[in-house]
């Protein structure tokens, strides 16, 4: 109770002192503005936004919150200011999930994140790693050509969501893990849950003196996944550690080969931070999962979202089909030297990243000391949204037809999709930027690229393509609620192998 009364008293109190916090709806006591949030808080709080302006305030629960919604504000939250906010919350599920915050994406700014940071990107996530598995990606996308060929020869209608989902997930996991998913566990169906619960707004994250009630059974569901995920990864780990021993002169390849290779090793030796060690197997736990949690999903949400805007307009799927027919001919399937060459598709992910972005509020950010923005106080420990879905539907920004798909919008323009340009930020910005990025970039055109190349495809049983459901399902990422059928019909000349 005490604990309710101070937090009340001193958020008012912040009101009224002459800091003036961004505009923003009124807050009930104790919730704040929680209620307002609905299913898909990214679209509520873009209607809000629209009222109360680009930086808008709201306390959620205890939490002093603000909204971003807009490139010239993002600007100044992701790079002004990069630094002021270059820290994540410390969040119920990183607790669970992360072993303690002990990954990469949930871990508080300091010299522990950076260090893993550097490293991760130096020995897992190098322009040179991307390359090495790309024999990985060839196999895996031909194997998917061909079972879709079967039931193209059958006239059956596939389910992409589950394809395209299966694929990333082999893709990713051979990447990662070194091994295929096939052993019987659905490391999927957990990771999907993690990642959506991480993302949905949790009790007691906001209001956690009613943690211990644990009132939405959410504390329950994270024990039981990290128990059973950790038992995987053990055993991962375990066969890891055997072939290191048979092979100690054998080139490190999947991930966490890698990092059992610097098992009790400070990450940097060379470096003044030093002071992080893969010292026991939690650190390689929580990147892994880090890891596969923003792989899994990010990607097959990215494809399923361009194949679900293809359907709904055709005159795009066709060009596209054109511009794959003059750089690589119908004679032979797509090989990641083709990408550079096929502009039409990168304007077409652009389109499809900027209207429905991933991860539509990034990664939630937390400052770390009090900052003044446009005349507005931003008090130490806010958190950050940046409603990245709102800003693709800025009709100063992107003009009249700012909701519509239309990837023409991107002919002679230079807009960069990797973080400088703060119009079109799937990734994010800045000093917490995805690192990911080139690995799911690249994975995401060459599956576009190739299922466009090789099928024709059509909405199943005559359905017209306004009538193709678009329903979002929030989380932390943002994938299509329900699974995309589609018919396809086999259009290569020879046998495309
Ligand atoms: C198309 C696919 C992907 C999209 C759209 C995407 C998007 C994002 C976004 C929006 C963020 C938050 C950035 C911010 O807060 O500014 C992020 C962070 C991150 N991503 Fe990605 N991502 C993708 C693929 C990947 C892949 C394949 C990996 C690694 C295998 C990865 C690893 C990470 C990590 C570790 C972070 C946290 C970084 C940190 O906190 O320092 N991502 N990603």
């Amino acid at each position: 109770v005490i604990h309710v009364f101070r937090t009340t008293l001193s958020a008012s109190n912040r009101h009224k002192n002459d800091r003036k916090l961004p505009p923003g709806p009124c807050a009930l006591p104790i919730i704040g503005n929680l209620h307002m949030l609905g299913k898909l808080p990214h679209q509520n709080l873009h209607h809000l936004a629209k009222r109360y302006g680009p930086i808008m305030s709201l306390r959620l629960g205890y939490v002093p919150t603000i909204v971003v919604s807009s490139p010239q504000a993002a600007e100044q939250f992701l790079k002004t200011h990069d630094l002021v906010f270059a820290s994540r919350p410390k969040v119920q599920s990183s607790q669970y999930m992360s072993y303690g915050a002990k990954g990469m994406a949930f871990t508080q700014y300091g010299s522990y994140w950076r260090t893993v940071r550097k490293w991760c990107t130096l020995h897992l996530l190098s322009a040179s790693k991307v390359e090495y598995f790309a024999p990985v990606r060839k196999a895996e996308l031909r194997s998917l050509v061909e079972s879709i060929k079967k039931a193209a020869a059958a006239g059956e209608t596939v389910d992409l969501s589950r394809k395209v989902g299966k694929l990333i997930e082999e893709i990713m996991s051979k990447v990662i893990l070194g091994r295929s998913l096939d052993d019987g566990f659905d490391l999927k169906l957990l990771i999907e849950e993690a990642v959506h619960l991480t993302g949905v707004f949790n009790l007691s994250d906001y209001l956690p003196y009613l943690a211990p009630l644990d009132l939405q059974g959410f504390a329950r569901r994270f024990k039981k996944m990290s128990k059973a995920i950790d038992k995987y990864f053990e055993k991962i780990i375990d066969e890891h550690e055997q072939e290191a021993n048979l092979n100690e002169r054998k080139p490190h390849r999947d991930f966490v080969e890698v990092m059992v290779s610097f098992l009790n090793k400070p990450m940097n030796p060379y470096d003044d931070e030093g002071q992080a060690y893969i010292t026991d197997r939690k650190n390689i736990k929580a990147i892994i999962l880090d890891m596969i949690g923003a792989s899994f999903d990010t990607a097959s949400a990215v494809i399923g979202w361009t194949f679900s805007e293809l359907l709904r307009h055709p005159r795009v799927m066709v060009g596209l089909q054109q511009e794959l027919e003059t750089v690589v001919g119908r004679n032979r399937m797509v090989e990641e030297s083709d990408l550079l060459k096929l502009t039409y598709l990168d304007m077409v992910v652009k389109e499809s990243m900027r209207l429905h972005p991933v991860a539509p509020f990034l990664i939630p950010r937390e400052s770390m000391e009090d900052v003044t923005i446009d005349g507005y106080f931003i008090p130490k420990k806010s958190r950050i949204l940046v409603n990245t879905w709102s800003m693709a539907r800025d009709q100063n920004v992107w003009s009249d037809n700012a909701e519509e798909f239309v990837p023409e919008r991107f002919i002679g323009s230079k807009i960069d999709l990797r973080g400088p340009d703060f119009q079109l930020i799937p990734f994010g910005s800045g000093r917490r930027g995805c690192p990911g990025l080139q690995l799911g970039l690249l994975t995401v055109r060459l599956v576009i690229a190739q299922l466009v190349h090789c099928f024709h495809w059509e909405l199943p049983d005559g359905m017209l393509p306004n009538e193709l459901d678009m329903s979002e399902k929030f989380g932390l990422t943002l994938p299509r609620a329900n699974s995309l059928f589609a018919k396809p019909a086999y259009r290569l000349f020879d046998k495309g192998m």
